[in-house]
Formats: C-alpha cells, sequence, structure tokens
C-alpha cells in the first residue's frame, strides 16, 4: 500500500470514529437531558436520591426479598410520600390511598397493573386499566363474588367440605405421636387447601390437591418460581412489553403444557368451552354466575387464572403467617385456645364452625385482624395513577401520569397509627381500643384488601376461611414449630412466598 493510499484510509477512519463519537456523545446528551427532565419533575419530594435517578433503586430492593422492610424503612426516614423511582411515589397514607381508589376517584389503575396480564395482550379484571371496561366487567362479577349462584346462596358449603378434607389429611397423614415423627410443611398443605376451596367454589370440584396430598403439575412449585419474576416486572412493568415478545416469549408458558401455568391455560379452556356447550347442565358455583351474568368466552377463560392465581397464595398466606404468630406468641395461643374450648363447651359453635358463630368470638376476630395487620398478604406496588391536571398529595403538587404506589408492610407496622409495639403480634390491642381508635385501625386494615372500585373481590371467601380454620386447627390438634431458629422462609414478591414452615402436629388430649 503507497503512502497517500495509507493516509487516505486513516482519515477514513479517524472520520468513522469520529462520527461515532459524535453519536454516542448525542445519545448520550438526550440521556442526560431525558433524566434531567423526569428527575426534575419530581425533585420536591424526598426520598432516597439514586431512586429519583433510576428504577434500579427499587429493583435492587425486589430482588432482596425483602421489598416490604425497605419500603417501611423509606417512610419511616422521609415520611408519607417518597420517591422511590424517576416518576413512581409511595404512600403510607391511609387517607391518601382511599382516595385514589374511592368509587369516583379521578385516579386509574398504574402501569404496574399492566403485569397482572396472564396470557400477553389478555385483559383480567386485575390488569385492566381502563376505567370504563373494568367497571363493566367489575358489575358482572359481583353476583358470583356475592356466591349467589351456589349451593345454599354462599361460599360455606364448599369451605366446609374442603376444610374437613385439610383436617382428614392431617389425621390421616401428619400426626405425630412419641413413637412416629410425621413433620409437615404447613404453608404447602395450607396452599392446597385454599387451591382446592377455589375449585369447589368456583368450578364445581376441587381440584385434589388435598385428596392426592400432592403439588399437581407442580402448580405451586412453578408458580413460587414466577413471582420474582413478576416482582422485577412491577419495579420495570415496561420489561413486561419486551417480555412478551419473540423471542423471550417462547420462554412464556404454553397450553398444552403438562406443568405449572401452561396446564392452567389448558384446563381453562377446556373446562369454560365444557360449561359453554350448547345444553350444558346449569352448575352451582361461581362459573355458573359469571356465564348467567354474561361473561364472554375470553372473560371467563381469563377469570379461571384469576381466580387460582388471586384466590389462593393470599389466603394460603394469611391463614399461615397467623398461625405462626399465635404458636410463637404462647399467650395469644392460650386466649384463643381458650374461648374456642369455652364456645364448644357452652354448644356455641357447630363442626365445623359456621361464619356467624365465629364471628361471636371477639378474640378469634382480634386474631384475624391482628394476623392480615402484621403480614398482609399482598405486597405489590399496586400503583395508581395521578389524574390530568396533576394533584395535590401530602403538601407536594404531582403531575400527572405520576404513579403512586401503596406502603401496604409500611402502613401495617406504622408506629403513628399501631403505637410502640407495632412490631408486635397482640391481639389485645383490638379489644383494648376505644371506638375512636378502632375505627382508625380498622380502616388501615381493611385497605390489605385495597380499597372502593378496585377492593378485592374475594374479601368475603378470604374471611370465611379466616373465620373458620383457626377454631377448626385448636380444637383439634397441639403445634409445635421444628426449627425455632428460621420456623418459616418467608420473603415478599408482590405476595409471599413462603417455604419450610416445618410443624409437628398431634392430636389433643
Ligand atoms: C387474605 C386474602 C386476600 C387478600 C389480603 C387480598 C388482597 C387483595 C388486594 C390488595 C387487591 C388489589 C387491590 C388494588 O388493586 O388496589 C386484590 C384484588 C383482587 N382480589 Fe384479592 N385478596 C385476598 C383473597 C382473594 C381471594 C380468595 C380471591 C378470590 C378469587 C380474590 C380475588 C381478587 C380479585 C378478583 C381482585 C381484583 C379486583 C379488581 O381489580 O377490581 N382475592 N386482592
Amino acid at each position: 500500500m503507497g503512502v497517500t493510499a495509507a493516509l487516505a484510509a486513516a482519515a477514513q477512519h479517524a472520520d468513522c470514529i469520529s462520527l461515532f463519537t459524535l453519536l454516542v456523545a448525542l445519545a448520550l446528551a438526550a440521556l442526560f437531558v431525558w433524566r434531567a427532565s423526569s428527575w426534575h419533575r419530581l425533585r420536591h419530594v424526598p426520598g432516597p436520591c439514586s431512586a429519583s435517578l433510576s428504577s434500579f433503586w427499587m429493583l435492587r430492593k425486589a430482588l432482596s426479598g425483602r421489598f416490604h422492610e425497605h419500603l417501611r424503612d423509606v417512610s419511616d426516614e422521609y415520611g408519607p410520600l417518597v420517591r422511590i423511582g424517576p416518576n413512581v411515589l409511595l404512600s403510607t397514607d391511609p387517607e391518601v390511598l382511599r382516595m385514589m381508589s374511592a368509587a369516583r376517584s379521578p385516579y386509574t389503575k398504574g402501569v404496574f397493573y399492566e403485569t397482572g396480564r396472564i396470557i400477553p395482550g389478555e385483559d383480567t379484571v386485575v390488569s385492566l386499566r381502563d376505567e370504563g371496561e373494568h367497571r363493566a366487567l367489575r358489575a358482572k362479577m359481583g353476583t358470583a363474588f356475592g356466591g349467589k349462584e351456589n349451593e345454599g346462596f354462599g361460599f360455606g358449603a364448599g369451605i366446609d367440605r374442603q376444610l374437613l378434607a385439610f383436617m382428614n389429611l392431617i389425621d390421616s397423614r401428619y400426626i405425630s405421636t412419641a413413637t412416629q415423627y410425621r413433620p409437615v410443611q404447613f404453608f404447602r398443605k395450607t396452599s392446597f387447601f385454599a387451591l382446592d376451596v377455589i375449585g369447589d367454589i368456583s368450578f364445581g370440584d376441587a381440584f385434589g390437591f388435598l385428596q392426592q396430598d400432592q403439588d399437581l403439575y407442580r402448580y405451586n412449585e412453578i408458580h413460587d418460581e414466577s413471582l420474582p419474576v413478576m416482582n422485577i416486572m412491577s419495579t420495570m412493568p415496561w420489561l413486561a412489553h419486551i417480555l412478551y415478545r419473540w423471542p423471550f416469549n417462547l420462554l412464556l408458558p404454553k397450553e398444552g403444557d403438562q406443568v405449572g401455568f401452561g396446564r392452567l391455560m389448558g384446563f381453562a379452556k377446556s373446562l369454560i368451552d365444557k360449561r359453554l356447550q350448547p345444553g350444558a347442565k346449569p352448575q352451582k358455583d361461581m362459573t355458573q354466575a359469571f356465564i348467567n351474568n354474561g361473561m364472554s368466552r375470553s372473560e371467563l377463560i381469563q377469570q379461571v387464572f384469576v381466580q387460582i392465581i388471586a384466590g389462593s397464595v393470599s389466603s394460603a398466606t394469611a391463614m399461615c403467617m397467623t398461625l405462626l404468630c399465635l404458636i410463637t406468641t404462647p399467650t395469644a395461643y392460650a386466649a384463643l385456645r381458650r374461648e374456642v374450648d369455652d364456645a364448644l363447651k357452652n354448644g356455641k359453635i357447630s363442626s365445623p364452625i359456621a361464619e356467624y358463630e365465629a364471628k361471636r368470638l371477639p378474640y378469634l376476630q382480634a386474631v384475624i385482624r391482628e394476623g392480615l395487620r402484621m403480614y398482609p398478604p399482598v405486597t405489590g406496588l399496586g400503583s395508581k395513577q395521578v389524574p390530568k391536571g396533576g394533584d395535590f398529595l401530602n403538601g407536594f403538587f404531582i403531575p400527572e401520569g405520576t404513579q403512586v404506589a401503596t406502603n401496604f408492610f409500611g402502613l401495617m407496622r406504622s408506629q403513628s397509627v399501631w403505637g410502640k409495639d407495632a412490631d408486635v403480634f397482640r391481639p389485645e390491642r383490638w379489644l383494648e381500643s376505644d371506638d375512636e381508635q378502632l375505627k382508625v385501625m380498622n380502616g388501615v386494615v381493611d385497605l390489605a384488601f385495597g380499597h372502593g372500585k378496585y377492593s378485592c373481590l374475594g374479601k368475603p371467601i378470604a374471611m370465611m376461611e379466616l373465620n373458620k380454620i383457626f377454631v377448626e386447627l385448636l380444637r383439634r390438634y397441639d403445634f409445635t414449630i421444628v426449627n425455632p431458629q428460621s420456623p418459616i422462609k418467608a420473603w415478599s414478591a408482590v405476595f409471599w412466598v413462603a417455604n419450610d414452615f416445618w410443624l409437628r402436629i398431634t392430636k389433643r388430649a
């Protein structure tokens, strides 16, 4: 190569480099301007500095499995409204949380909810962000969640059937004696119970988790593995759009899979098609009420997923975490057992206990509320979106489009509401408080189920399970924690993922 040619090639190379450098510099400048303007929008709201610049603060905390505690800690440090992301605020103010979800509130569901789709492109009642469509779909669900088509016009019969199946399972396989040791991972069995309840009341038959005492189709295992992914997406909802596209969508569960959510999709379609067949015999369950209220085939299929996913893990968490609190608080355990024993002696409770009987047991009611408070079963951000024109929250102007997340755990452990012993399981607080305090406490603990136009539709089911389960357990059994140093492994990922809740169960003398 001649000298001239070499110089020309070098000059061309230098041109390419400078063009490349210029492009990189422009991209960085654009990124800087974008970041600076997104930081500027909410610069007046307090919060950790790194959280105001990128979503990595949230991601890092979410990946720790202790997101709920980090959120509680920032609200303790910065106040009731904290900036936890470039466009995300965290509210620990019950008034604000109720206002955003009130029936006529102009706030809408935030982008967080888009991660609530089970099948890409198909909305469920959870993921629907369009207010009109959400309202219309909820309206078609009211009768079903009132148990109006179920046998006896309620959920009692189905829950009682599965409660007895649960007790039979414990009696036949998990009673330890002086000579036999049969430890049981109680969280898994409680999930089986919650799933079979949903099967029974929603689809006319239990799935058979309890009867077979098996994690059918590895449902629970795969569910637990998928929650961390959902947790990551909840901090960066745009990731959902990438995940739903090729090639990542190849990794998603597919109809025809033999296990997990794929298996669930196959189940949902065949169940709904069978129920919609001309001449199909009407059943006495929630699906019948959904059909009678005019839900479309695709709405019905999505609702099968919602029933199973929303209806199982949160109830199982409430039951297990409350039982854990009871076993580790001997005074509370003894007080509840005394109340149950007295009611039994005086013929005040049936077998299984009826919900109206349970509601007459004040200590039981205090235990249920205190359990929900200690470990609110839903810990996800549940962000709502600030409406057009913006709004004033806690004295700050918040521009439209801002996402305002719910600090479920922080709210339930807030010393300003619950006092210095907020971290202690103490059902007595519900019995000692005056009417005014009780009103505040009830208003806050009820937020564990959301509020108003977005409130949990399954609350009556969950409350009936809670009203029955502790009485049925305590009247029959004694419990010992197998590993007192680490009674349960539980971490939060939108819901709780709990494992290794090993108990030794003995029959009461
Ligand atoms: C202790 C148990 C439960 C707790 C603490 C709980 C809590 C919640 C929360 C916090 C929400 C979201 C509220 C919001 O978006 O602001 C929700 C929504 C929902 N829950 Fe529950 N839940 C429980 C059990 C159940 C059960 C058993 C079902 C029955 C299938 C159920 C069905 C639903 C449905 C359908 C929604 C969506 C409502 C909507 O977006 O309009 N939940 N729940």
